[in-house]
């Protein structure tokens, strides 16, 4: 399995605040953790940047991470990601933050240690423009959305 440097800047890491892990064989993302100094009330609408305590560094172009809600607290609760999902690139090296919005309309006690976002990493193709005249004909061609299956 590929191994991915991370660095720990917040002791409680490990300790109180448990580091990101798979929760099952099968789960695709990393649970990261609310590395707040106390529990904050996030009023409806608001928008918190919160730390995480943990720094990656992936080093290889060919992947990034993304951070995307987690459904159970986006779908009760309403707290999603203020950037609706968050880009992680391969030569970042600062700390993981995780804009945390309260898109409902009750406030929310965001704790110390709470799973609040989940990173996934996926490949990356960086690619090189060729500016070409025509495209090869496709079935599709131009035809946008809800172009296929209408007579
Ligand atoms: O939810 C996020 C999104 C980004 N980042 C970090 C990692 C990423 O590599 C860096 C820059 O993010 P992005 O490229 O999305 O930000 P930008 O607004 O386009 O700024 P920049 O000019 O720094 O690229 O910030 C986070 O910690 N959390």
């Amino acid at each position: 399995m590929k191994q991915l440097q991370v660095k720990i800047l917040d002791s409680r890491i490990g300790q109180e605040i448990p580091l990101p892990e798979y929760a099952t064989d099968g789960s695709a993302g990393l649970d990261l953790r609310a590395c707040l100094e106390q529990d904050v009330e996030l009023a409806p609408g608001e928008t918190l940047l919160v730390p995480t305590g943990l720094a990656i560094y992936i080093g290889d172009p060919g992947y990034a991470a993304m951070l995307l809600p987690r459904s159970g607290l986006g779908h009760k609760h309403g707290i999603v990601l203020g950037n609706l999902v968050g880009l992680i690139d391969s030569d970042y090296q600062g700390q993981l933050m995780v804009s945390c919005w309260n898109r409902g309309d009750t406030a929310f006690e965001l704790k110390v240690g709470e799973r609040i976002a989940q990173m996934v990493i996926v490949p990356v193709l960086q690619t090189e423009l060729e500016i070409v005249k025509e495209f090869e004909t496709t079935d599709r061609g131009q035809g946008g959305f809800g172009s296929t299956g209408r007579h």
